[in-house]
């Protein structure tokens, strides 16, 4: 079997949770197949079952129905094969960067390799985000913006098949928004990662992706369409803001969002 082309395989999935007022159909008939090296995002609007089909990927949700497969394996479970990067860091307050990132190292290759080995894995994922000088530092003496690159050198350590990331970037600043976006390209060019991403953000969409995966309102909300995002790498915003094919990209988002997809005003506000 083609495994580099169908890396993750989500078939006829769906997603239903059980709630006090009875049974929510969050997703129905998601399929989707993402290739090895792909960079996804999911994009739709507020509720419409984002986190849910990444969640669903990472295995900390079960679907209901249908079959998702990583590598040609059943996703049974959360595995440091599928490394989660959510919005708010979690990294543990007490440690260092150096300690949080080591913690992961150490569950994923601790039983066979030696302390120090352990060490440099720990020194060569912060070095890929840049926080090498950081490494003896606490969370609360960084900012918002190198706790999100710690949390990503944390997924890295572990070498997942795929980086799942969940708005990384969604609580910060816009210019460190953009700057690390601009960070992940250079990293996902270095490591080849197969990455899938949540973002409410049209032009994050656009930069970072082979493919945006555009999804209808909830309940039961579904993948509307897919936008293949065919602007040659190394992605250069500022050269890409007076790109026609960029802007027709961008347009063909916004116009999946707002006509195709208008969200009803109550959920609006
Ligand atoms: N554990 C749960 N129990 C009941 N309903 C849930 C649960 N998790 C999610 N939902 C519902 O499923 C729908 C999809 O939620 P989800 O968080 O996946 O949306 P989203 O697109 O990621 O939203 P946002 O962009 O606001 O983060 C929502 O209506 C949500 O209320």
């Amino acid at each position: 079997m083609d495994t580099d082309s169908k890396f993750i395989e989500v078939q006829n999935a769906e997603m239903t949770f059980n709630t006090r007022k009875g049974v929510f159909h969050a997703l129905r008939d998601i399929n989707l197949t993402v290739k090895k090296g792909e960079f996804i995002t999911l994009i739709g609007h507020s509720g419409c079952g984002k986190s849910t089909l990444l969640n669903l990927i990472a295995g900390l949700l079960t679907a209901t129905d249908g079959t998702l497969l990583c590598a040609n394996r059943e996703i049974a479970g959360p595995s440091p094969e599928r490394a989660v990067v959510f919005q708010n860091h979690s990294l543990l307050p007490w440690l260092t960067c150096h300690e949080n990132v080591y913690l992961a190292v150490e569950r994923v290759f601790g039983s066979n390799e030696s302390k120090d080995q352990l060490k440099a894995r720990t020194r060569a994922a912060l070095a890929l985000v840049g926080l090498a000088h950081a490494e003896h530092k606490r969370p609360h003496e960084i900012s918002g913006g190198m706790k999100q690159r710690v949390g990503i050198a944390r997924a890295l350590s572990m070498e997942p098949k795929v980086l799942l990331m969940d708005e990384p970037f969604g609580a910060l600043d816009a210019l460190t928004r953009a700057h690390l976006q601009d960070e992940l390209l250079k990293i996902v060019a270095k490591t080849h990662s197969t990455v899938v991403m949540v973002t409410h953000d049209v032009d994050e969409a656009v930069l970072l992706s082979d493919r945006i995966v555009m999804m209808t309102n909830g309940p039961a909300a579904t993948i509307g369409d897919i936008l293949a995002v065919r602007l040659p790498r190394p992605r250069d915003r500022v050269a890409l803001a007076e790109d026609p094919l960029y802007t027709e990209y961008r347009r063909s988002v916004l116009e999946f969002l707002y006509h195709r997809q208008a969200h009803p005003a109550k959920e609006a506000a």
